[in-house]
């Protein structure tokens, strides 16, 4: 980048999007994968890059779907599509609904309209009650068995009204594919403790012991599909695996992960490959096996890429051209698409944005970082508004993971609001902490700790997995000749890192071998990168160590602040009754107020 990194990306040029390198590869089983698409239906529609790299909506890809499965016909071979998870919070067309309306209902719709062979829920679907209810009652019966949560229930009232716990989708699912090969599936949570009262996540260690389980793996398939809301490194996938092959031990398994929003690939075995396809309608995974009569011990041949979503990359690989590609599904999802954005308001103006704000390719703190931002300029000014005790000095810490995307330069509105600061987390401050006490306490919350690879992924790091994919591949060279055109975008090297260790069957020790070759569909120019804290906090107020000052926090990070204020002082044990109502200002609201009043 060169000299102040803060000025380096003030406005970014529009950018041209770079069709894909080379064609696909086919085998006999073929999967078309999206995972953690969080409501980005309408795809990336902001000009700087590499916004354009993902610019096709959820009709451009059934579109694609649709000209996919003829070409699959031609071939003769079977095409499947999967999800695995994680469709709410993230855009104004899941989260923009209006009072008394249900996260994601409406954009739902529009994802049951692709002809998913199997999906899987995501943590996404279970940090509200109601929103795992109204995918119980309204979403997963379109799917028809295929809707999978094998350790995830919710509470119901049975037909007497009595509370019973019921799998919120199918445990497993057993079917055929279109050339009759027999297929059983699984669809894993990772061990997520955030969810919602009335529902429950059974750890995957406990999960594996199931009746239910050993039964349904027990009969030999052509093909294991596991899809499922877990990273393909660092997790828990090799305890499905392993029990899998000590009972089948050449039967291909193919696993489609998630959570983690990065580009990765892994192969357990010869006779496996693990693939992850990123976040947000950025990435559609592509898997390809060619299978064989299953006696030896030999190596199947399997081929991935990450495709970037966009309707070059899609017309690229259908053979089609803009007059041609457009199906009349296709073209009435964008359209349904389009008009739920006018219903939900989402072009309301907050006011124009002077710069770029992102979230790791600008330095933290800096002028153009939108963590500084969101809680050094808008939450400060926002929870000031109307507030009785705006005059006592506060310090405000939030996660950074509650910052979900960057803000682009020129027009800001409801839906730009919303993919930054999806959640409407309420604020919730302590009283009387000496302002020594509140600095330890976000320290304390930064300190490195020595977590295992679940309480990581439990504790919502996870985020720490995708900004160290993009540290790894700002370090990336790209080999570019002088004068190419490669555009800014992912730089995806799938490599086995020492640290990516896993504990197989929990006894044995493994490194998890990555898959060879290039999984990147486009060549392109990896982005900056600067590294994020996990917590973030507002100016600190001009006043004594002593000064008690109010401790402000988002909800969410309730549990560990209480639980640092209890490690790091011993005058008074803190409990979440401590914790009081700062302002009736949501998390996802502050940003807009402090537009409205200073973006004008
Ligand atoms: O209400 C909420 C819910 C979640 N978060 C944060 O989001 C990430 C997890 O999201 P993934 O898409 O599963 O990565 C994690 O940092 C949570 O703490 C939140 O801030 N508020």
């Amino acid at each position: 980048c060169g000299g102040d990194p803060t000025h380096s990306h003030r406005r970014r040029a529009p950018a041209v999007i770079t069709p894909p390198s080379r064609p696909l590869e086919w085998g006999d089983i073929n999967i078309i994968h999206t995972t953690d698409t969080h409501g980005w239906l309408l795809g990336h529609q902001k000009k700087s890059a590499p916004e354009p790299n993902y610019s096709g909506t959820l009709g451009d890809f059934s579109s694609f779907v649709t000209h996919m499965k003829d070409v699959a016909l031609k071939k003769d071979v079977d095409l499947l599509l999967v999800d695995t998870g994680d469709l709410h919070d993230g855009t104004g067309l899941t989260d923009g609904y209006p009072a008394g309306g249900t996260d994601a209902h409406d954009s739902d719709k529009f994802f049951a309209q692709l002809p998913y062979d199997l999906l899987a829920i995501g943590n996404h679907e279970l940090y509200h009650y109601e929103d795992t209810l109204d995918m119980y009652k309204n979403f997963i019966p379109k799917f028809k068995g295929r809707y999978l949560s094998s350790n995830a229930n919710i509470t119901i009232p049975d037909s007497g009204g009595k509370p019973i716990s019921v799998p919120v989708g199918n445990r497993y699912a057993k079917f055929k594919t279109r050339k009759g090969r027999k297929v059983t599936s699984l669809g894993v949570i990772f061990d997520f403790t955030d969810n919602d009262k009335g529902t429950t996540v059974q750890k995957v260690q406990d999960m594996v012991k199931e009746k239910w389980f050993l039964n349904a793996i027990k009969d030999e398939p052509d093909l294991f599909l596991l899809a499922g809301h877990m990273p393909v490194q660092r997790n828990d996938w090799p305890l499905v695996f392993n029990a899998i092959r000590k009972i089948h031990p050449l039967t291909p398994i193919v696993i489609l992960g998630g959570h983690s929003h990065v580009r990765d690939c892994t192969q357990l075995d010869d006779r496996s490959m693990s693939l992850e396809s990123g976040r947000y309608m950025e990435t559609v995974g592509w898997l390809s096996t060619k299978l064989d009569d299953n006696k030896t011990k030999k190596k199947i041949d399997f081929s991935r890429r990450y495709l970037d979503a966009n309707r070059i990359t899609y017309e690229y690989h259908t053979g089609l051209k803009q007059t041609n590609f457009d199906t009349s599904l296709g073209k009435s999802i964008t359209v349904g698409l389009l008009a739920l954005a006018k219903k939900f308001n989402l072009g309301y103006f907050y006011g124009t944005a002077p710069r770029d704000y992102t979230l790791t390719q600008d330095p933290y703190p800096s002028t153009g970082s939108a963590l500084s931002l969101f809680i050094a300029n808008a939450v400060p000014y926002a929870l000031a508004q109307n507030n009785p005790r705006a005059k006592i000095p506060n310090f405000i810490i939030a996660n950074s993971g509650s910052q979900r995307f960057d803000i682009y330069s020129g027009s800001f509105t409801k839906n730009d609001l919303l993919t930054a600061s999806p959640y409407d987390d309420p604020f919730l401050y302590i009283p009387d902490i000496p302002f020594s006490l509140a600095k330890e306490v976000l320290a304390a919350l930064n300190k490195p700790s020595v977590k295992s690879d679940r309480a990581e992924l439990a504790s919502g790091s996870v985020n720490k997995i995708y900004t160290e994919w993009l540290r790894d591949m700002s370090k990336v060279k790209t080999g570019k000749k002088k004068g190419a055109s490669d555009t800014l975008g992912y730089v995806t090297r799938d490599v086995s890192l020492p640290c990516y260790l896993v504990f197989k069957a929990l006894t044995e020790l493994a490194t998890i071998k990555s898959c060879p070759g290039d999984g990147d569909d486009t060549p392109h120019t990896p982005l900056p990168y600067f590294p994020v804290p996990e917590y973030i906090s507002s100016k600190p107020p001009k006043v004594s160590d002593k000064t008690p000052v109010d401790l402000v926090f988002a909800n969410i990070a309730k549990k560990p602040i209480i639980a640092n204020l209890n490690l790091l002082q011993k005058v008074k044990v803190y409990t979440p009754l401590d914790a009081q109502k700062y302002s009736p200002v949501l998390l996802n609201e502050a940003i807009g107020i402090y537009a409205k009043a200073e973006w004008k």
